[in-house]
């Protein structure tokens, strides 16, 4: 395969951009959609580590027969006016992070991009290159690390360097978990939903779910999210009587990580918590995820087993002090990269 060629070479420094990656999403709530979404996402091998030969008569002979239509259903029952709130929400924090970094005075764009679905990675790299972009800084919204995600992240800027002439200078950030402003971002918004709605007697932080093996294989996704829990609960004041930790989302029939939201939620209830906050640190924007599986079926759950009140309190979405937070965060590694003049040796003027 011929490498993309590159514009001819000037003296021109260039520019430096901020890529802003999360998940991605359907691009309407159906079932061909969804469909499109899920083969290219499962079929990701830092999603599932199956074997090709074993996995994909299970993927195409099974769920992307049944799960498009079924899931779809879902993303329709959550779908917001102006599209999946995983894309709303992920634009407007990029949108967030570039007024941010430019009223530090950064000469530093940020764009958002997607792992599955649009806009993909490849493409949005391909656009900040032939603008003249040659210093670009990867930033995830995952907070957490884990193979599944963020190593997946890493394999698509890498697959798309590998086939350009002039690759420009990256870096990445891999995970934030136990960052002071991310931390405050997640106390504020609680903070603002007991203001609001009163305090329940306990916060549950739930978290995506992954396999367990991939745990005992190494990666630190597992204790990153327990470090988050901490932090976030030292910073409200909770001892740790007065919040619980647990996993969403599983998916298969695998062990997954311990304890699961669902049946965690329905046993608080059976044994007498009548009022539960419910809130998703580990993810930065509200998705089928929060929406559907947490504040309808989760809620459900907890409402049927004896609970009372269920306060489901949104992710970080729109919230000026995650904005701050994370172009605190880009801004701790564009360091030594000249924002304003391109040249790396010249300390920025204030
Ligand atoms: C198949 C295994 C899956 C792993 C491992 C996994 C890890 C993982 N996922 C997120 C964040 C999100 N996942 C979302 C949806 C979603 N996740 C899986 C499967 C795995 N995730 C599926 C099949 C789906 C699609 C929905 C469905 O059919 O159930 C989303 C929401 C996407 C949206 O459009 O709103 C997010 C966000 C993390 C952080 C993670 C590992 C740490
Ligand atoms: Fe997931
Ligand atoms: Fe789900």
């Amino acid at each position: 395969m011929p490498f993309r060629p590159a514009p001819a070479a000037t003296d021109d420094p260039g520019r430096t951009a901020v890529l802003y990656c999360n998940l991605g999403t359907p691009d309407a709530p159906t079932a061909p959609a969804v469909r499109r979404y899920l083969a290219e996402f499962l079929s990701d091998p830092r999603v599932v580590e199956i074997p090709k030969l074993a996995w994909w008569p299970i993927l195409h002979g099974i769920i992307l027969r049944v799960r498009p239509a079924k899931s779809a259903a879902k993303y329709a029952s959550v779908w917001m006016a102006q599209g999946s709130a995983l894309k709303v929400w992920t634009e407007a924090q990029a949108l967030g992070l570039r007024a941010s970094l430019a009223e530090r005075g950064h000469g530093v764009d940020a764009h958002y991009a997607m792992r599955y679905g649009q806009p993909a990675i490849a493409a949005q790299l391909d656009t900040l290159a032939a603008s003249g972009v040659n210093r670009i800084l990867v930033l995830q919204a995952y907070p957490q690390y884990s193979a599944t995600t963020t190593a997946s992240v890493l394999d698509a800027v890498g697959a798309w360097s590998r086939r350009q002439r002039r690759v420009p200078e990256l870096r990445f950030v891999n995970d934030y978990h136990d960052d002071a402003g991310y931390i405050a971002a997640l106390a504020d918004s609680v903070q603002r939903h007991w203001a609001q709605h009163g305090r329940g007697e306990l916060l549950l932080m739930s978290f995506h779910g992954i396999p367990a093996r991939n745990i005992a294989l190494g990666d630190p996704y597992q204790a990153q999210c327990q470090a988050t829990a901490r932090l976030l609960a030292q910073k409200l004041g909770l001892s740790d009587q007065q919040y619980r930790l647990t996993f969403q989302s599983r998916f298969g029939r695998a062990k997954w990580l311990e304890p699961y939201t669902e049946p965690t939620l329905r046993a608080l209830a059976q044994q007498g918590t009548k009022r539960i906050d419910v809130m998703c640190p580990g993810f930065p924007v509200d998705c089928l995820e929060t929406l559907e599986e947490i504040n309808m079926e989760a809620r459900e759950a907890f409402l049927e087993s004896g609970g009372e009140a269920f306060g489901y309190i949104p992710c970080l979405n729109d919230s000026p002090r995650w904005a701050q937070a994370l172009a605190d965060i880009a801004d701790r590694h564009l360091s030594g990269w000249n924002t304003r003049t391109g040249q790396a040796d010249q300390p920025a003027v204030s």
